[in-house]
């Protein structure tokens, strides 16, 4: 069976529930913790979503410094499939395994809503069940999501296909060209601030109409990489 490691940090919120999308998405859930040199030999990786060390100094970036995250870097440049969510997204920024940054939403409020998106990049080990130009309606909550970048790595980004997702409706956050995920060159390391484990089951997640969204938009970010993953099993 596929395994997948999903990393507690002190403050991680969001934990508990990308272990559930994990599970439903037909993989093992192995719960790895910060301040350990040992990722179990997992087949992919999912930074969570919180405030890991309270937000201090900048979210993600103490926890960027954890010991577990010199292993995550060399297994993301060794193509193990690294998913950053929201916080996770800070992380990867922090650590850069994804360039820019994450900054105070630009109307200074902590935003919670359910967000479309638009699947720019389909071809990544975690959107690969997408099409691209796909909508979708998934969970954004939180207070720096906001991407940044130089003009020089914006153009980079666009021109390579490295955008996977871009708020479609209202940009929620002033986030430049509605940038809300990013992938790396390689598709193994994907970061956005939004949330796919919450929309992962009927019931619980957006409440959009059907026409809409499936309410379980989230589920395929998990799905694409089991699939992949079991493949090679
Ligand atoms: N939901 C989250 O992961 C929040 C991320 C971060 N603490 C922020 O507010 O921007």
């Amino acid at each position: 069976m596929v395994r997948i490691g999903v990393i507690t940090f002190p403050g991680s919120l969001d934990d508990r529930d990308a272990q559930r999308a994990v599970r439903f998405a037909g993989a093992e859930p192995v719960a790895l913790w910060h301040g350990d040199h040992d990722l179990q030999h997992v087949d992919a990786i999912v930074l969570p979503g919180g405030f890991s060390y309270g937000d201090y100094l900048r979210p993600g970036a103490i926890a960027s410094l954890s010991p577990i995250m010199t292993d995550v870097v060399d297994a993301a440049n060794r193509g193990v499939p690294v998913l950053g969510i929201c916080n996770g997204f800070q992380m990867l920024v922090e650590s850069h395994l994804l360039p820019g940054g994450l900054i105070r939403n630009a109307h200074q409020q902590f935003i919670r809503r359910d967000q479309r998106l638009v699947v720019e990049n389909a071809d990544t080990a975690w959107t690969h069940q997408f099409s691209a130009g796909e909508e979708i309606v998934i969970p954004l909550k939180n207070g720096d999501g906001g991407f940044i970048a130089d003009a020089e790595t914006l153009n980079r980004l666009e021109g390579e296909g490295l955008v996977a997702f871009r708020y479609a409706g209202v940009n929620p956050n002033g986030s430049l060209n509605d940038i809300a995920g990013l992938t790396n060159e390689r598709g193994n390391v994907v970061g956005l601030m939004p949330h796919p484990e919450h929309a992962v089951e009927a019931g619980f997640g957006p409440d959009t109409p059907q026409a809409m969204s499936s309410g379980i938009d989230g589920l395929r970010c998990f799905t694409s990489a089991v699939e992949a993953l079991a493949a090679r099993v």
